[in-house]
């Protein structure tokens, strides 16, 4: 019996296909999982055994960053966020919410202005302007689809996985049409006894891109927010984290503590006005634990 490590990058019809060092491996989940209530996940990190007889079983998930989006995907670093100019019309408040849910699963995120073409010239100025204060706390935005296509690849690392993500009707597929392009099939070339897998339907799957992953998924359009702490909602506002270590108070929540960062950045038109909103609006949103009626 052999044990080996690797990264699910295909789910089909219950079989995991496992990137081993010594290529990619059909297994099947044991029943273990079931009993214990988890499911193996496209992205995780898994052991799998190979018995005497060349069966392939996946025995252990190893400790996952995250698991997120439906079909899941578990280990995301980066997620490439599509957010549109016109058709869903372009919303702030919808930016701010993908960011912070991103920001509480500890993933980065690229952040990709779809149908600019769709848009004047005076409407992209506007939007752009927007979108500068975003690159400058730290997100790296693309209002190009030329550029993205270019840059992402390069921009992913070595093993990461990355996925898209983005309001239904953003561009989400069109863009990942696009990128599966340049991509390599990571799954395409399967040789194992088990291989039943030439008729069925591929669930999800990890395409190759850049030095790590792309996740064949439509990635997601809705994300729920209640699960949050309300104390810990500001350590994912990325620009209020950084300013908080200058508040007076230890977990101060920028609300009415005295000598306040946040606040006084606010005050002086450093923090976007948008922002410190729809952190309130979020933390109501947590308190009631349930989305915005218009948001569902
Ligand atoms: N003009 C223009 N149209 C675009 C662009 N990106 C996407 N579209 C169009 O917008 C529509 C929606 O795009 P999709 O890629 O299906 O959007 P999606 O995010 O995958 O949507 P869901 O599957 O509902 O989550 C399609 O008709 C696309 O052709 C763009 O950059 N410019
Ligand atoms: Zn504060």
């Amino acid at each position: 019996m052999k044990l080996a490590e690797g990264t699910v990058i295909g789910l089909i019809a219950g079989y995991y296909d496992v990137e081993t060092a010594a290529g990619i491996v059909r297994t099947r989940a044991r029943g273990v999982f079931r009993q214990k209530k988890q499911k193996p996940a496209v992205g995780d990190h898994v052991e799998i055994q190979i018995d005497d007889k060349g069966m392939s079983y996946l025995v252990k998930i190893l400790p996952r960053v995250n698991r997120i989006g439906r079909p899941a995907v578990a280990n995301v670093s980066h997620v490439l966020l599509v957010i549109s100019a016109i058709e869903p019309d372009f919303s702030l408040e919808l930016l701010d919410r993908f960011l912070t849910f991103f920001s509480w699963q500890k993933v980065r995120v690229t952040i990709y202005l779809s149908k600019a073409d769709l848009i004047d010239d005076k409407k992209f100025e506007q939007i752009s302007d927007l979108l500068s204060y975003y690159q400058k706390i730290g997100y790296p935005v693309f209002t190009n689809y030329h550029d993205v296509q270019k840059q992402i690849p390069g921009m992913i690392d070595k093993d990461q996985i990355w996925t898209l993500a983005g309001q239904s009707g953003a561009g989400k597929s069109t863009l990942l049409n696009h990128l599966k392009k340049d991509a390599n099939q990571a799954t395409g070339a399967i040789s194992t006894s088990l291989n039943r897998g030439k008729h069925t339907t591929r669930k999800v799957e990890l395409f190759k891109l850049g030095k790590g992953f792309l996740a064949d998924t439509p990635g997601f359009s809705s994300i729920d927010l209640t699960p949050i702490k309300i104390n810990e909602l500001c350590n994912y506002f990325i620009e209020f984290k950084r300013a908080s270590k200058n508040c007076k108070f230890r977990g101060c929540q920028h609300l009415k503590e005295p000598k306040c960062e946040v606040k006084k950045l606010l005050e002086e038109g450093k923090i976007m006005p948008s922002r410190y909103d729809d952190y309130l609006a979020m933390r109501m949103e947590i308190t009631e634990g349930r989305m915005p009626e218009y948001l569902k």
